[in-house]
Order: C-alpha cells, then sequence, then structure tokens
C-alpha cells in the first residue's frame, strides 16, 4: 500500500471475483486528492473493474473502498463522474439538454424535467459547462450531428456537471484519432487544473498515461497458473509517482524524472 495522509480514496485489500474467476486481488492504494492516476495494463487485468467499483457500480467482493475516511455509498453518487470510451450520450438529445439532463435527474428525480426557473438555472449552467469544454457554439447540435471528439467534450461535459471531485475515465481518448488525441489532453488537463479535480485514468496508450499523469499504476497478475488462469487476480504490480510541473503548456512531454522521484514498490 502506498501511503498518503488523508487519501481521497482509499482501497484496502481489495477483491473482485466472478465466480471463481478472480479478477483483482490484494489491491491496497491511498489515492491524494489532486493527483491525475494513469492506470495501465494488459488487457482483462481488471482496469475497467476497478473503475467501476470505484465509480459504485459494482461492490468488490472483500476489501474496503474509503471515500473522504468513510465506506464509499454503495450508489454512483454526485461526487464521482465518468467517462467510457464509446459515447455515452443521448442521442435523441442535443447538446444543451444532454449536458442539463444529469441536473435534472438529480433535481427531479421522477419526471427528470425541471420547469421555469428551475430549468433556466439548469440551462445556464449546462451552457456554461459546454463552454468550458469548447462546446459553446454548438450547444443545439445533436450527437449524429457532432464529430468524436466533440461526442467525447459532451460526454465529459455531462460527468462535470454535477461538479464531481473525483473524475473516472475508461480510455475515454481511445477511439479518437491522434490530432483530436491531442486537442482532448489539453483540454482534460486545463479542467483538472482549474476544477482541482482528482483524476483516475485507464488507458492502453503508455505516452498518454506518462504525459497526463502524475502518477502510473500497472495492474498486472503477479501469479499465473498456466492450468487454472483465472486463479489468481490482478494487482498494482508497478507504482509510480511522477513529479509533474503542472504549469506545463498542455499536451507537454512529462519532464524528466530524477531517479530520487521515482518510487517503484511492489503493490499491497
Ligand atoms: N460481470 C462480469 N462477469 C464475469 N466476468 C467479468 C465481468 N466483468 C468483467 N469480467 C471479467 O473480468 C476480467 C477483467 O475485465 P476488465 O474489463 O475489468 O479488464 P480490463 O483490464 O479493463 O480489460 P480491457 O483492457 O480489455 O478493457 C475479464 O476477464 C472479464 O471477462
Amino acid at each position: 500500500m502506498s501511503a498518503v495522509a488523508n487519501p481521497i480514496l482509499r482501497l484496502s485489500d481489495v477483491w473482485v471475483e466472478y465466480g471463481d474467476k478472480i479478477v483483482l486481488e490484494k489491491v491496497g492504494l491511498d489515492i491524494e486528492a489532486g493527483s491525475f492516476v494513469s492506470i495501465v495494463g494488459p488487457s482483462g487485468a481488471g482496469k475497467s473493474s476497478l473503475l467501476r467499483i470505484i465509480l459504485g457500480q459494482e461492490r468488490p467482493t472483500r476489501g474496503q473502498i474509503l471515500l473522504d475516511g468513510a465506506p464509499l455509498a454503495p450508489e454512483c453518487g454526485p461526487d464521482r463522474g465518468v467517462v467510457f470510451q464509446r459515447y455515452s450520450v443521448f442521442p435523441h438529445l442535443t447538446a444543451l439538454d444532454n449536458t442539463m439532463f444529469g441536473l435534472e435527474c438529480e433535481k427531479a428525480p421522477f419526471m427528470a424535467r425541471l420547469f421555469g426557473r428551475a430549468r433556466q438555472e439548469a440551462a445556464a449552467r449546462a451552457a456554461e459547462m459546454l463552454q468550458a469544454v469548447g462546446l459553446g457554439d454548438s450547444m443545439d447540435l445533436y450527437p449524429a450531428q457532432m464529430s468524436g471528439g466533440m461526442q467525447q467534450r459532451l460526454a465529459i461535459a455531462q460527468a462535470l456537471i454535477k461538479r464531481p471531485r473525483i473524475l473516472l475515465l475508461d480510455e475515454p481518448f481511445g477511439a479518437l484519432d491522434p490530432g483530436i488525441r491531442a486537442d482532448m489532453h489539453a483540454l482534460i488537463r486545463q479542467l483538472w487544473q482549474d476544477r482541482a479535480l482528482t483524476i483516475i485514468m485507464v488507458t492502453h496508450d503508455l505516452r498518454e498515461a506518462f504525459t497526463l499523469g502524475t502518477r502510473v499504476i500497472a495492474l498486472d497478475k503477479r501469479r499465473h497458473d498456466p492450468h487454472a488462469p483465472h486463479r489468481f487476480g490482478a494487482t498494482a504490480v508497478y507504482d509510480l509517482a511522477l513529479r509533474k510541473d503542472t504549469d506545463a503548456a498542455p499536451g507537454a512531454a512529462a519532464p524528466a524524472i530524477p531517479a530520487q522521484d521515482v518510487h517503484i514498490h511492489e503493490g499491497a
């Protein structure tokens, strides 16, 4: 376990099992508020499973997750927002209505519709959010009228409208062209800094992991049983804290890291 004083998230001895298949075993992690944590690892290592349990969509089969020192509520709370690789926006709603939807669900959980002044306030907040992600001129467009990059910007606006403190990103830029990806890196870095977010991002792209992350965690199996591939789960096999100049230009390569600032330690 990587000990951090007053972590925003603490995972202690967390296991995720599906029947007799062990996906994650003995995961122990402290996540510091304001950090940008990149999670890497081979396909099937349990990266998305880890995000789902932090989001509260699923519960670990063993172990404990603390959010600000208190056990994680069993459902997804407004303190955590999520963006997936595949566009999660609603095709029948405009960008503005897509962004407002989260607020409408929160404030009018049965009808998911606000009226009068409450609606005006929600629309103003959604418009501000769309400006922040660079969609200020596209509020009336439907997702089918938007590019992939624009749809991911919209998904980020949806995730951030409820002002979460933790943003979970599951391969958010994996389906985008390299040029658009660079723009999205700049955007996410800006939002991370401006909104003092804690970000946990799963990616297959090591360059992306090191460029954006202040910490890179690799999940993998420490033990393999060739006769029973599901007998052992993955855990954090590498945990690298990177010293980052947060004022670096968006998209800039990570600065060189002096050897003494690289901490490689075994998972729990
Ligand atoms: N609901 C489920 N029931 C059974 N097995 C599951 C379930 N969800 C995930 N798994 C299994 O858990 C393992 C880890 O899946 P997960 O999607 O977390 O891995 P990943 O590291 O995110 O993979 P990828 O990089 O390919 O997206 C996989 O073997 C998957 O088949």
